[in-house]
């Protein structure tokens, strides 16, 4: 169970400096709005749930609001700012980047601010990385490009090495843009920051399409990227239509956590099927995903079936299971496999078919932000710099409840997100699609 350790933000000491936005926060309140500095958010939401802990109200886990502070650890026209992006593309990246420096450069007064090109490769010497001088205007309409201008990549970098250029370049605060690896290779640089005694603050934006950071309402970018795919959902269904036996099959990315998939198969609402990760499926035997389909097929003349890329990995034999640079397992490909064993069951079976394979793939993550998680890149990227100039580090910040709350970093890798087998998600799948509870 979390407890008040877990939810515990690191501070690099006592704020000293008025904040330049400080006036602006005179007349605030905790209100269904507006969370004040010193005030907590409950982590627990049922009645059951903090029941459970026995205890008062004032001593039920809690995590600390974001938002500015009155007075500010750093003194802004003294601190030096770098910000780096690292792990796959996400809609929003350019978003938060730009968020960051102009809430920095506008607000705070904080004047030299770098990117560090291609990930944790961009601090280490061997690979020739320049960095950006980042300003108002080189920031000026970066977000109408997807991608990221910093650049990202995987694989292990030494921490030590990171934050040598670090002190080399007399930073005080570092930003990572980044998924569950990359927060891991933030804390390691908290670890070696501490080690050498050093005052620099590390800050995360977390960063995946694959919705799969916990304890946060949804990561950005992970609506832009469903959103995108419910175009190939779309067109999988008019193919399916418009041929007799016409089976669309879509693959859609989301390694361990099936919330693209659910997603936009709920907004799109023509799947017949969505398989994922979190829910083991037979493929073979009368009660098996293969022989419902061919009823589906025979009863209503076509269907669409939508998966997750790290479904059904089991049934993948030919599989070499590898891992990429940065240790992610590299997965087996569902969608062939189902597209071949489709067709061949429904030959079997004599059943006139004509399946369509789509596979999105990069496509739903390189797009620029929707308007909805640009707006929402804008408010993490205050929430950074705010929680950053106030001193915290090894802290992440996210958007919970509604409530935008700092989260050590150490919870946020804690555990995957995963869609709840018996959560109201699966239920509204299962509703929309009607298949069965279970393949088995
Ligand atoms: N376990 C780890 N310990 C330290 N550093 C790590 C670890 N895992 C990853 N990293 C660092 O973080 C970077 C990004 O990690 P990774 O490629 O796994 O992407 P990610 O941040 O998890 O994003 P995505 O959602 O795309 O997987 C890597 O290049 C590596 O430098
Ligand atoms: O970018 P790569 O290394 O091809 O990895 C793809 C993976 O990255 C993700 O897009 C997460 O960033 C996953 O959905 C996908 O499995
Ligand atoms: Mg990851």
């Amino acid at each position: 169970m979390i407890g008040h350790e877990d939810l515990t933000v690191r501070t690099l000491g006592p704020c000293r400096i008025d904040s330049p936005l400080a006036d602006r926060l005179a007349a605030r309140e905790t209100t269904q709005h507006s969370v004040v500095e010193d005030d907590r958010i409950l982590f627990d939401d049922t009645i059951s749930m903090a029941g459970v802990r026995g205890v008062p109200v004032e001593q039920l886990p809690s995590l600390e609001p974001g938002g500015p502070r009155q007075r500010i650890y750093f003194d802004p026209a003294k601190t030096r700012v770098g910000i780096v992006t690292c792990g796959g593309l996400c809609p929003g990246l350019n978003d938060v980047i730009r968020g960051l420096v102009l809430e920095l450069c506008r607000h705070y007064g904080v004047r030299r601010i770098v990117g560090f090109r291609n990930g944790y490769r961009g601090f280490i010497p061997h690979y020739g990385e320049d960095v950006v001088d980042l300003s108002p205007e080189v920031v000026q309409h970066i977000d109408d490009e997807g991608g990221t201008i910093l650049g990202t990549s995987r694989g292990m970098q030494d921490p030590e090495e990171i934050v040598d250029a670090l002190e080399r370049l007399a930073i005080n605060i570092l930003f990572v843009i980044g998924g569950d690896g990359s927060i891991r290779g933030a804390m390691e640089v908290v670890r070696v920051i501490g080690e050498r005694g050093l005052k620099i603050a590390v800050v995360g934006v977390p960063k995946t399409i694959d919705n799969d950071i916990p304890y946060i309402d949804q990561s950005f970018g992970f609506q832009t990227a469903m959103s995108e795919a419910t175009k190939s959902i779309h067109a999988a269904s008019v193919e399916a239509r418009s041929a007799p036996g016409g089976v669309g099959l879509v693959k859609l990315m989301g390694r361990h956590s099936g919330f693209i998939a659910c997603y936009s198969t709920l907004a799109k609402d023509d799947a017949d099927y969505v398989l994922i990760p979190e829910v083991p499926f037979a493929l073979h035997g009368e009660r098996g995903f293969l022989e419902h389909l061919r009823r589906r097929v025979e009863d209503r003349g076509h269907a669409v079936v939508v998966v997750a890329e790290g479904a059904g990995q089991e049934h993948i034999e030919e599989h070499e299971p590898g891992r990429d640079a940065s240790g992610n397992v590299r997965l087996g490909d569902i969608g062939r496999l189902l597209r071949r064993l489709i067709t061949e069951h429904l030959d079997d079976a004599k059943v006139e078919n004509n399946v369509r394979y789509f596979d999105p793939s990069y496509a739903i993550r390189s797009v620029p932000a929707n308007p909805y998680d640009s707006a929402y890149c804008l408010r993490l990227a205050h929430a950074a710099v705010h929680a950053a100039m106030a001193g915290r580090t090894e802290v992440i910040v996210a958007r919970r409840r509604r409530r935008f709350v700092h989260i050590p970093m150490a919870l946020a890798v804690s555990r995957r997100n995963h869609v709840d087998p018996l959560g109201d998600l699966w239920m509204s799948v299962l509703e929309a699609t009607g298949q069965p509870v279970r393949f088995e």
